[in-house]
């Protein structure tokens, strides 16, 4: 156990120095893709689009024959699905709908509101060059092209991406397994009677529960915990038996934490951090048998704060996704925001754009028990750990809330 604080980027580093990405694979049909972790990278085993197809409804012609003053004969019609299979004799042309295949020895289409039409003949209104209104064969995708890679997170996108090259199942990482549970003899569960002088409800677990099913993860809940050794180890063991990760809230400040340290330093390595971050500083980290343990502070706002910050990141490391960095931005403080040096603050605020600038303020208190100012806040004002008061002006950085918060 240290006395040490951490500063942010070394707690981050030293937790992303230890993970090593699980490897086990599934394969999944398209509909359970979302948000799953590409395992295999995936390659067009096709070209896309298949063939030469028209992108307007028009007709499809000889570029060179298209003059103004030549008639052009219309000898069939080619509609999606359905192509023109006959001849096409000089000064002729084919009636085409979008998406249809272009008929052999036709290199442009000329949309129709661009043409005069009577009985069987158009006349071209403008002039038409070769591969006009033409999506050419493999313009897309070239067959053999890498479409996803390993690490990517599956989107809405890409899963038609996968469907438009035919794919119905995709190669990904086995789903993380997280076990996660509160502790506290002050804490009852929603739905429940509260005692209002001693008690309070636990809303850790459930922010968190919520944060992870973002993150698609399997949640394993293992409810609420007394402050009792004997439940207290229980609830480890069943957790060190099916999870990758446990994650629990409370319990790890300096007073108050004897059995949760008593139990860790018996079932494996934990160390006890202290981050120099604001709210989040009492952080446990470390092993428990095959599985990682991440203690995060009891205070609601300090258990949200570090689950996005340090534990976010390492559940994607090992869930195999690709590491990328949150979006930051500049913003003018649009009021003196109060800070001291020593801690990187994580302050709850919100911005908006005015006259092409962004513009951000504290969203209300910043007690780390206030959950109220996150829930009217829309992102981070992230106060580096040496900087003193902010005065009305100066720039700081903002970090928009990301798809855990929002
Ligand atoms: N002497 C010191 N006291 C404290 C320090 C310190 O460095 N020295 N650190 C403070 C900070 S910062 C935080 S954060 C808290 C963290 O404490 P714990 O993680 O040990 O958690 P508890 O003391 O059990 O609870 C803190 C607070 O949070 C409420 N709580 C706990 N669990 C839940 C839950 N599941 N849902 C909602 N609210 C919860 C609990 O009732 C307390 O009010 O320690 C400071 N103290
Ligand atoms: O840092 Mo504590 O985590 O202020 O609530």
């Amino acid at each position: 156990m240290s006395d040490q604080w951490l500063p942010v980027a070394d707690a981050l580093a030293t937790i992303q120095r230890q993970i090593e990405p699980l490897h086990e694979t599934e394969t999944v049909a398209l509909h359970d893709a979302l948000d799953r972790i590409i395992a295999t990278p995936v390659h067009a085993g096709i070209d896309v689009p298949g063939y030469d197809n028209s992108a307007m409804d028009g007709y499809a012609l000889r570029a060179a024959e298209a003059t103004t003053d030549t008639p052009l004969k219309v000898v069939g019609s080619a509609l999606a699905g359905h192509p023109y299979t006959g001849d096409l004799p000089p000064q002729s042309c084919v009636r085409i709908t979008t998406g249809a295949k272009m008929p052999a020895g036709c290199d442009a289409v000329i949309m129709q509101e661009q043409v005069q039409r009577t009985d069987s003949t158009i006349y071209c209104q403008s002039t038409v060059r070769p591969n006009d209104n033409v999506r050419l064969q493999g313009s897309d995708i070239r067959e053999g092209a890498v479409i996803l890679s390993r690490g990517q997170r599956l989107t809405p996108i890409h899963i038609g991406l996968l469907a438009s090259l035919g794919k119905a199942e995709v190669e990904v990482f086995r789903r993380l397994r997280v076990a996660l549970f509160s502790n506290g003899d002050e804490l009852v569960l929603p739905g429940e009677e509260l005692q209002a002088e001693s008690q309070l409800y636990d809303s850790n677990r459930f922010t968190l529960h919520a944060m992870l099913q973002r993150l698609g993860v399997e949640v394993l809940d293992l409810g609420l915990i007394a402050d009792d050794r004997d439940a207290l180890e229980h609830a480890f063991q069943q957790a060190m038996r099916s999870a990758d990760v446990i994650i629990s809230s409370a319990g790890v400040s300096v007073g108050d934490a004897d059995y949760t340290k008593e139990i860790m330093a018996k079932l494996g390595q934990i160390g006890f951090w202290k981050i120099a971050m604001k709210p989040g500083k009492p952080f446990a980290f470390g092993r428990l048998d095959e599985s990682w343990f991440c203690g995060l502070p009891g205070n609601p706002v300090a258990a949200l704060v570090t689950m996005d910050q340090i534990v976010q990141p390492m559940l994607r490391r090992l869930a195999g996704e690709h590491s990328a960095q949150p979006l930051q931005f500049q913003a003018r403080a649009s009021t003196s925001i109060r800070k001291k040096p020593g801690r990187m603050d994580f302050q709850r605020g919100r911005f908006t754009q005015r006259d092409g600038e962004l513009w951000a303020e504290p969203a209300g208190s910043q007690s780390s028990a206030v959950l109220t100012s996150v829930a009217k806040a829309n992102c981070f004002l992230l106060l580096e750990q040496d900087r003193d008061t902010i005065e009305t002006g100066e720039i700081i950085t903002i970090q928009p809330f990301d798809s855990l918060l929002t």
